[in-house]
């Protein structure tokens, strides 16, 4: 704002929508000010072809037309007109000849500026708080009762992703809260995959991505099959009790896994596979994708083998115990930290992606 107003905060409120069709006009008049911070009016009108419907201006036996017809006209791309007025100046829209003139009317306020400062941001970013879920699972890796033996931490997706029937999406693609999960992890040193859960009849088994079932074959159990040729792990949720079946007698792993975000149903598919009986059936099972990491026990987090070694080692020229490198970046000062820090959906805040718009107000 030009002279004594420079400065000055703005408050903007949507006002209202007008819609003019042919003949339609708005007779010359002031704005009635709807409170006694406001100060003037915006008015923006949409790239819908018309004629006429100029918006005429008149103060102090001055005159301005803006003919918002012409000007978006005159834009190669699709283009809206604004016009910014104190609501004290006398306007008319002059009638529409022809097509639509659709606009959209907010009244401009003054705002207290220290108040303005207190007030919560209308337009809050979006964005997934990453620091958030990488102080939590930081916390829930310091915390000796999770996963004391170690295991592998789960992601369910909170996004929905392309695919093809025979193809996994790539780490590279996810999105929102899922992207920041992963990197909340590769903060923490960790580096997660994407791994399908298979739901059986008596257990639930992670299979690394790329080794989702398609088109196996199957003698007598699909357990055996997604452990033996899918390189799957039969899972024994951490929090709950074992598994009931009879794996022990296998030589297969039964993983600990700790859900930091919920198994989701997001991501869905299906796997066919021929199961051989005493004769031969089509049979399917359904996977949902995750994402997953392994940790190593309480003390030793970066026994997981998946942890990022890569940049430890090189940071360490002559040394050769690897394995052991415990002492850099801990990231675990915290201490007392409760388990249930890292169980509830610490991406939730972001589901929907809320945009803060005001085009809701055209009806
Ligand atoms: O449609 C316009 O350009 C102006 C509308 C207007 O003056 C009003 O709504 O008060
Ligand atoms: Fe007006």
């Amino acid at each position: 704002m030009d002279g004594a107003d420079d400065g000055k905060v703005i408050r903007v409120e949507l006002y209202k929508l007008n819609v003019y069709g042919k003949g339609s006009f708005f007779k010359s008049h002031k704005d009635t000010p709807r409170g006694e911070a406001m100060f003037g009016s915006l008015v923006v009108v949409f790239p819908t072809a018309h004629e006429g419907g100029a918006l005429v201006l008149q103060h102090d036996n001055k005159e301005w037309t803006f003919d918002s017809a012409a000007l978006t006209k005159a834009e190669e791309e699709s283009s809206i007109a604004y016009i910014a007025f104190y609501s004290d100046v006398d306007h008319e829209v002059t009638p529409v000849t022809s097509g639509h003139r659709v606009a959209l009317t907010y009244n401009l306020f003054f705002e207290d500026k220290k108040l303005y400062a207190k007030l919560p941001m209308s337009v809050e970013p979006v964005a997934p708080d990453e620091d958030r879920i990488e102080a939590a699972l930081s916390a829930a890796l310091a915390n000796p009762d999770f996963l004391p033996q170690g295991g592998y931490l789960g992601s369910g997706l909170s996004f929905k992703y392309p695919i093809s029937q025979y193809s996994t999406p790539s780490i590279t693609v996810l999105k929102g809260s899922d992207a920041a999960i992963h990197r909340a992890c590769q903060r923490l040193s960790l580096k997660p995959s994407l791994y399908v859960v298979y739901d059986t009849d008596d257990v639930s088994v992670l299979v690394p991505a790329q080794n989702t079932l398609h088109n196996g074959e199957l003698e007598n159990d699909i357990t055996v099959l997604l452990c033996e040729e899918c390189d799957g792990r039969i899972i024994h949720e951490f929090g709950a009790s074992k598994p009931n079946c009879d794996y022990d007698d296998f030589d297969y792993d039964i993983i600990r896994l700790a859900w930091v975000t919920p198994l989701t149903q997001y991501f869905t598919f299906q796997s066919d596979y021929i199961a051989h009986g005493n004769e031969a059936t089509a049979a399917y099972i359904y996977g949902d994708l995750c994402l997953a990491v392994k940790v190593g026990p309480y003390g030793d987090r970066r026994a997981g083998y998946e942890y990022v070694m890569d940049s430890i080692l090189e940071n360490r020229s002559s040394e050769e115990d690897g394995d052991n490198s415990g002492e850099e970046n801990d990231d675990t000062a915290e201490e007392d930290v409760e388990e249930e820090a890292v169980t509830e959906g610490d991406s939730a805040e972001d589901d929907g992606e809320q945009t803060a718009q005001e085009e809701h107000g055209v009806h």
